[in-house]
């Protein structure tokens, strides 16, 4: 299978992760050298399977790195809004497990790697946990049936403020693409009934299947996603607003299934060059963790064949190298 990092050679030297991001000039240098890198690249294929997403143009290429002192570095198209899609998975489950502590929710959902496509029904029926892990469809609409509230509409007020906290601003829904998917998603209602028969679904399938397709079409930037990244590289507190939306122990859960899901079945690849926690969605978004020193937020829509926007996952390599973020870099020692 085409390996999507393996596609060039690495950018250069890998610096060595220390305490702190480098300065501010120098971040902002290389994150604009990062986007005139990777601009040309025409890799990959824009996702068509929800068919609004099918009218976004492959040159839009945005970045953000937002540091834990809340300083934001972008380049190119970091305020075009695109739907969240899958990168809401951790921001979700991290608000379950703050409703409802990380141990429950790791006994209702569970926490492997299920090396499966995202949307895998045979993942479901080959694991024991059947929901597996709270980063592909299966686990991510078991987290979403774990939501407090009594009604669909207190639910739903529960996920849109709090992905908004996150971003440190409101965010909304794009009924556009929440039409669109909500006529399309006959896998994921199925997948969500499936877990039903197995004991595996908190709520009712059909209003966990709409919850999950509403918190998907949320509209976010690379710009948010950067500093929703940032929460969780500085323990839960937004750098910007310095709301604590999530407690220090349970972000370092969240970071955790990302580390172990957030590419699907390419997080192995992943985590071997870039080193650090990562999610994608299929509007094209990344967002990647660099604990104790910022977020990064990308948006590219061409995809790889796991679903993994292209020029997302090289931009960030090249800026974990170029800034020294990978967290087993430290192992080689300095020099
Ligand atoms: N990988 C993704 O971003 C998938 C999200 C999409 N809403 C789905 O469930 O199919």
């Amino acid at each position: 299978m085409h390996r999507l990092l393996h596609l060039e050679e690495a950018a250069g030297p890998t610096a060595v992760s220390t305490g702190q991001l480098p300065g501010a000039a120098a971040v902002e240098g290389l994150v604009r050298a990062a986007w005139e890198r990777y601009a040309p690249v025409t890799d990959g294929k824009v996702a068509d399977y929800i068919p609004v997403l099918a009218a976004a143009r492959p040159d839009w290429f945005g970045l953000c790195v937002a540091a834990v002192d809340g300083t934001l570095h972008a380049a190119g198209e970091a305020d075009r809004a695109f739907s969240i899609q899958s990168i809401s998975k951790p921001f979700v489950f991290a608000l379950v497990c703050q409703a409802l502590g990380g141990g429950r929710a790791r006994e209702c959902i569970g926490v492997n790697a299920t090396g499966l496509p995202f949307n895998s029904v045979m993942a479901i029926e080959l694991n024991r946990d059947r929901t597996m892990n709270p980063m592909v469809n299966a686990g991510a609409i078991a987290t979403t049936s774990l939501v407090p509230g009594r009604t669909h509409a207190e639910k739903w007020r529960f996920l849109l403020e709090g992905l908004s906290r996150f971003a440190g601003r409101d965010l909304a829904m794009d009924a556009a693409v929440y039409a669109s998917e909500a006529a399309t998603n006959q896998r994921n209602q199925g997948i969500a009934r499936l877990l039903q028969g197995y004991g595996r679904m908190y709520c009712d399938p059909d209003e966990a299947t709409d919850l999950y397709t509403r918190q998907c079409a949320v509209n976010v930037t690379a710009r948010d996603l950067a500093v929703m990244g940032a929460t969780l590289a500085d323990g839960g507190v937004n750098p910007v607003t310095r709301d604590r939306v999530l407690d220090a122990d349970r972000c370092q859960r969240v970071l955790a299934v990302m580390a172990t899901a957030g590419l699907y079945e390419q997080s192995g690849d992943w985590l071997y060059e870039v080193g650090l926690p990562g999610k994608s969605g299929v509007a094209g978004g990344l967002v990647t963790i660099a604990p104790g020193k910022g977020g990064l937020g990308t948006f590219s829509p061409p995809l790889d064949e796991a679903g993994n926007s292209v020029r997302g996952q090289l931009a960030t390599r090249f800026l974990s190298e170029q800034l020294g973020l990978n967290l087993f870099a430290s192992a080689a020692g300095p020099g």
